[in-house]
């Protein structure tokens, strides 16, 4: 798939075609080969759209961090943005007092500071989940969905999953997968087509036109207000009753009783957005450790040992016992590093002509960082591809950076959620190998290529490490 004509650019910055809408599959493997020939800042045209692509942590470092005062706008997207509307989502808003005013309330809840509140919870919530693995080991994959949801809906709404088929799981779930195909660069043909950048020209097709994208513009738009209202809506009836349990979007309602229609959608978006941001992206991290663990036995007998003589057999382990884990510690890096979960990251934007290295990017371009080719480069971590948490543990200067540096993404736009994601892996990884054995027959490892990456659903056998392991889980101990 990296086979691809490539037309020769001129000196400096090269031009290397239509990229985007070459039928490549894994994007990230043929843009880090390009890298290679062309250089760490590349520079691709689609239909006029500049597209720059950074391949070295020192190019994002210095455009997307150091001068993220321009670099921190978002591309608009005409169909998912303006016409399903996901537009006013923390992810997709444009750079400014909007976004500022998201990430601010985000902080409260998933700052530094915050994060450590929910960690007796999501001990909690880990505890069910080996419980719903010792019970149908074979569905660990819905099992995992299930506890990521039941973390994220307890911060964000308070809310307590019901047994089987939850109603607002599902509504989250349908909005993540809607969301996931809504919002890819060059899906949609309105996207790239120029009269099409007037969305008021588009609102006014009808559905019954029979045009494609119109159709599932509508169907998207039903789901975006679900998920935008309902969850808020029966957060503030529960005030309203006096039955609501503390929650974050209880405490935005608390704080502001008469919000302005505008005030009211940031804090819709915000609690809400918990869900669509940051469910699938943890499914996808601990679908990775389930991969790995169970591909790579000798890492998982490693781990297990370590676990055994620090925590001992007769618990299992707690977020308090991770500073002493260190082989644990690694093999999360190594997750985050092996398959990241957003190899492109999100696209960033850029909102004015800018030099760097003499090279010319004009104001205006889309500009991705791609996570993969810096995770993945020879140079600083050795046998990219190998499942090697030992990596870490050495201490050779300028080899093996910590991979969550870029996995996170980058700047004013780096992710808000990750020290709650990175617990909730962490977690998920001690606990999970304190009490079963993981097991493969097959060895292939594939991934779904898309904005947020998944394993390509496999089979794995869990069984109890011991009778003791199994009491442990039985009990929640
Ligand atoms: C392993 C799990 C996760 C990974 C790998 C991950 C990764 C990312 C990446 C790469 C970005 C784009 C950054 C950029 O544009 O430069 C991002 C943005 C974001 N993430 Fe995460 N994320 C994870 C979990 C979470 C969680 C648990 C939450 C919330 C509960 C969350 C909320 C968000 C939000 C709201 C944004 C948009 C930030 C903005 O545009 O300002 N993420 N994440």
């Amino acid at each position: 798939k990296s086979s691809l004509p490539l037309p020769p650019g001129p000196p400096g910055l090269p031009i290397i075609g239509n990229a985007l809408h070459l039928p490549i599959e894994r994007q990230w493997v043929t843009f880090a080969a390009w890298a290679k020939i062309y250089g760490d800042v590349m520079h691709v045209s689609a239909l006029g759209q500049s597209i720059i692509i950074l391949s070295s942590p020192q190019a994002v470092t210095e455009l997307l961090e150091r001068r993220s005062a321009i670099y921190s706008d978002r591309p608009s997207l005409i169909f998912g943005g303006e016409l399903v509307g996901y537009k006013d989502t923390l992810p997709m808003t444009c750079y400014g007092e909007r976004h500022r005013e998201h990430r601010k309330l985000m902080a409260e809840v998933l700052g530094p500071r915050a994060v450590g509140q929910w960690r007796a919870m999501e001990e909690r919530h880990m505890h069910g989940f080996l419980r719903n693995i010792l019970g149908t080991p074979e569905e660990f994959l819905h099992h995992v969905r299930r506890v990521v949801a039941s973390i994220v809906l307890e911060i964000s709404h308070g809310y307590k999953l019901e047994e089987g088929n939850d109603p607002l799981m599902s509504l989250a779930e349908q909005a993540v997968t809607d969301f996931a195909e809504a919002v890819v660069p060059g899906r949609y043909l309105c996207d790239t087509i120029p009269i099409c950048k007037w969305p008021v020209i588009l609102r006014y097709i009808p559905a019954w036109t029979g045009i494609g994208f119109m159709q599932d513009a509508k169907r998207f738009y039903k789901t975006m207000v679900a998920i935008r209202d309902e969850p808020y809506d029966m957060i503030k009836r529960k005030m309203a009753e006096g039955t609501a349990k503390p929650s974050f979007t209880g405490s935005l309602i608390e704080r502001d009783a008469n919000p302005s229609i505008e005030q009211e959608l940031i804090y819709k978006w915000t609690s809400g957005g918990l869900y669509t941001a940051g469910a699938d992206t943890s499914v996808s991290s601990i679908s990775s450790f389930f991969l790995a663990l169970s591909s790579y036995t000798d890492v998982q007998k490693r781990a297990q040992e370590e676990l055994d003589r620090i925590v001992g057999r007769d618990r299992l382990p707690s977020l308090e016992d991770r500073p002493n884990l260190p082989y644990l510690e690694a093999i999360v890096q190594e997750l985050h590093r092996w398959n990241p979960v957003g190899p492109l990251a999100l696209p960033h934007c850029v909102q004015q002509d800018d030099v760097y290295r003499g090279l010319q990017i004009p104001g205006g371009a889309i500009v991705m960082a791609n996570s993969w080719a810096i995770l993945h480069d020879e140079a600083l971590y050795p046998s990219p591809d190998k499942f090697m948490p030992e990596r870490f543990l050495g201490d050779v200067k300028d080899l093996n950076p910590d991979p969550r540096r870029f996995a996170f993404g980058y700047g004013r736009r780096a992710c808000p959620g990750r020290d709650l994601a990175d617990d909730t892996l962490f977690i998920c990884a001690a606990m999970t190998l304190a009490a079963f054995d993981l097991q493969r027959d097959d060895t292939a490892v594939e991934y779904t290529p898309a904005l947020i990456c998944h394993p390509v659903p496999f089979r794995c056998s869990i069984t109890p490490r011991s009778r003791e392991a199994q009491a442990l889980v039985t009990e929640g101990k």
